[in-house]
């Protein structure tokens, strides 16, 4: 690991880390305030301070057992320090290192690899949760869960195609590769914040996950359908669809949230998609209206988010028995809700994007033991160890005429 010696950097690094772990902030918000204040730092500055934070908020609770409990002190200089040491870092000559016992941090450390949720940095809790529903397949998929996201884009095709994305993006020198077996999906070779780029402004793509771009297709939408997305959130999904679609018929998208909705509304303009509608969803009542009016219905649930740990590690520490069960009601809930809007002979696809069973293949299951009208087309499961990207599972659904 390269270690940068500028104290300042590590001031920021530890007002950042205050106000993740403290404040409950997210890391990119925290690390943006954390760059306004400090506008002298250079991208080589930046870079070090953004990958030691998220890598220290990945591995929090190893790095705190390493660290003889110094995040419960408030030690930060202490908990970075365990960090570099446990990476075979050189420490930088501050003043703040001088004190560091690396030995006993190393002995430490050794003794953290052998109890397995330290191991993998994750609350015991959750742990156990996943050991329960997956097995010895947990492990190799915390440890996938437990390395950095590549950054995916999908190109709008609505805006732009893949050859004029790729050149104007090559001439800003930002190189991106084609994902085979993902129709629109490129992924990033090296680290470049492409929001701020022209492009970006001009909607020519979005940031997407690959396995996340198999959501849409999986709808199986054409030009001139009607299409619910019954749980669309600031639209990703939504987005996809439009964009398959031709943006020829209508997709209605639904959350209970208008500030996601709203999100929604400008990411669409951006992108150029003019045949997306939001709904707000205050009351069940309001979709009465909307009873088997869609050709399609995608319901892209509320879930733990086991299958996107590596964009969201601080879930790691903070998912707990008690909101897997919430979860587990609110999707069943969810499911009776929204599949009544879906057309005889339409399409209904149930999607999350975690690896848990019991959100996954036993709703699905339990939904249609309760619904005979409705019968399964196709599931599938994405596991990140397997495939590389987020998890995700997917079932298809069609209602009898
Ligand atoms: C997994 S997220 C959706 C992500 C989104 N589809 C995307 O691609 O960006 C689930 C969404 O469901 C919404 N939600 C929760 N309960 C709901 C309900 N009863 N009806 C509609 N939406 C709901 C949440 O606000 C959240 O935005």
């Amino acid at each position: 690991m390269e270690v940068l010696p500028y104290h300042n950097l590590y001031v920021g690094m530890i007002e950042t880390l205050e106000s993740i772990f403290e404040k409950g902030d997210y890391s990119d918000k925290a690390l943006e305030r954390t760059f306004k204040k400090n506008r002298l730092w250079g991208s080589r500055d930046r870079g070090f301070v953004a990958e030691m934070v998220y890598d220290m908020v990945r591995w929090k609770r190893t790095i705190d057992f390493a660290s003889a409990n110094a995040l419960r002190k408030r030690h930060y200089w202490d908990f970075i320090a365990a960090w570099i040491v446990m990476n075979d870092g050189r420490l930088p000559d501050l003043e703040e290192f001088k004190k560091v016992k690396a030995q006993k941090i190393k002995g430490n450390y050794l003794q953290a690899l052998r109890i397995p949720a330290i191991k993998h940095s994750i609350s015991d809790e959750l742990f156990e949760i996943g050991q329960n529903e997956l097995g010895d397949q947990w492990i190799t998929e915390l440890e996938a869960m437990n390395q950095a996201a590549p950054a995916v884009l999908r190109v709008n095709t609505l805006r732009t195609n893949e050859k004029e994305l790729k050149a104007e993006l090559l001439d800003k020198e930002i190189r991106i590769t084609k994902l085979k077996r993902f129709p629109d999906a490129y992924v990033l070779v090296e680290k470049e914040n492409l929001f701020l780029t022209e492009e970006f402004k001009k909607g020519y793509f979005e940031m997407q996950d690959a396995n996340s771009q198999l959501v849409a297709p999986f709808v199986e939408v054409e030009p001139g359908m009607r299409v619910a997305d019954a749980c669309a959130g600031a639209g990703g999904k939504s987005l996809h669809l439009a964009a398959l679609m031709e943006n020829k018929g209508n997709i209605v998208s639904m959350d209970i949230h208008q500030w996601k909705l709203n999100e929604l509304k400008r990411r669409a303009k951006r992108a150029g998609a003019h045949n997306i509608q939001t709904k707000l969803i205050d009351s069940t009542k309001v979709l009465k209206r909307f009873n088997k009016s869609f050709d399609r219905v995608l319901i892209d649930a509320p879930c733990t988010g086991l299958g996107v740990l590596r964009r969201n590690p601080d879930a790691k520490y903070k998912l707990d028995k008690a909101t897997l069960e919430r979860v587990l009601v609110e999707q069943k809930e969810i499911l009776e809700t929204y599949s009544k809007l879906l057309k005889p002979e339409g399409i209904l696809v149930y999607v999350t994007c975690s690896i848990l069973p019991s959100e996954n293949s036993e709703q699905v299951k339990t939904f249609l033991s309760n619904h005979p009208e409705f019968t399964l087309l196709e599931e599938k499961t994405l596991m990140p160890a397997e495939t590389g990207f987020d998890g995700f599972y997917m079932a298809k659904m069609t209602k009898k005429a």
